[in-house]
């Protein structure tokens, strides 16, 4: 059996249980429940806190995960990134009280809070910057209000957080991260884990496209597929009306808006487009 390790709790918990339920995977009942076994999928799902994911990974103890970027970083545990989910977007960054610092330099001799010593450790040392870590377990805006940091690192969303108690982001970010099936670096390729990565990439696959069909006229056709190449060439077949063709594509569900304009320009007409339940490319 597989032994996958999925959020309990947190930021990308949600999202994680829901794509693997599209996936055909058994989802757990409460939130109490720690292991699922799916007998049919082939799999048993550990729900573990998203931090310790990649170390369970990383030792073999567990073949693959879904966790966050940064956390997988900052573990500095032996695994790869096998795709990226789509859900659970954040950007790592430095934040400081309004107007005090400009530049991750600005550090130098400095404290900084975190609780992603392992991730800001390595940047810091890229950088060439001599700060001090100071390690928290969460909530670190706080720590500059209480003396125990100049500056803190952190994730930031939508950046209320920091706003809230008048922090602003300087320097680069550090990462853009967001959430990952993770598996152990250099792990043989077995069935089961082959089939999990085909589940989540037709799930990723679903929600990222849409199905477009219409119809245009024969001498039409070849600007048509210019603009909808699909993934390995559209489906076109013949209308009962003379002259006239239907296709059938797959398009990127972002900007689908701008390519029905696009169509209706070059005279497509009955322009439809629908979801993907599911898909398997
Ligand atoms: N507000 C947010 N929006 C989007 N992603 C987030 C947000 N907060 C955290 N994340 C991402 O979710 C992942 C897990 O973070 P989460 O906050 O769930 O764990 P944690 O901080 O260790 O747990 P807890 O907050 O329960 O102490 C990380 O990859 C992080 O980037
Ligand atoms: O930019 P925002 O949208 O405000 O989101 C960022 C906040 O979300 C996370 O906190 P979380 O709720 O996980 O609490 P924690 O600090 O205890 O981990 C993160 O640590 C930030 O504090
Ligand atoms: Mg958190």
């Amino acid at each position: 059996m597989l032994r996958l390790a999925v959020p309990n709790k947190g930021a990308l918990s949600d999202a994680a249980q829901s794509m693997l339920k599209e996936a055909g995977y058994r989802p757990r009942r409460d939130s109490k429940e720690l292991v699922v076994v799916d007998q049919e999928s082939g799999c048993e799902l550990f729900f573990l806190r998203p931090r310790d994911i990649a170390v369970y990974v990383g030792e073999g103890t567990l073949d693959a995960g879904i966790t966050g970027r940064d956390m997988l970083i900052d573990s500095g545990a032996p695994v790869e990134e096998v795709m990226s989910l789509g859900f659970g977007a954040s950007t790592f960054r430095l934040a400081a009280k309004a107007g005090t610092m400009r530049s991750v330099k600005d550090l130098d001799g400095l404290r900084v809070a975190t609780s992603y010593s392992g991730l800001l450790e390595k940047y810091l040392s890229e950088q060439g910057v001599d700060a001090r870590v100071i390690k928290l377990d969460g909530a670190v805006e706080t720590a500059i209000r209480l003396g125990v940091a100049d500056a803190v690192a952190d994730v930031v969303e939508t950046g209320t957080t920091l706003r809230n108690v008048g922090l602003e982001v300087f320097g680069e970010p550090i990462l853009k991260s967001e959430g990952v099936l993770i598996r152990q670096q250099s792990a043989p390729d077995t069935p089961g884990m082959d089939q999990l990565v085909r589940r989540i990439q037709g799930v990723v696959h679903a929600r990222d496209f849409v199905m477009m069909d219409y119809d245009i006229r024969v001498e039409r056709i070849d600007e048509a597929i210019g603009i909808t190449p699909g993934m390995e060439g559209p489906t076109v077949s013949p209308l009962h009306r003379e002259g006239w063709v239907a296709v059938r594509v797959m398009v990127r569900r972002k900007g689908h808006q701008h390519v029905m304009d696009q169509l209706w320009e070059i005279g497509a007409r009955a322009i439809l487009v629908t979801d993907i339940y599911a898909c398997r490319l």
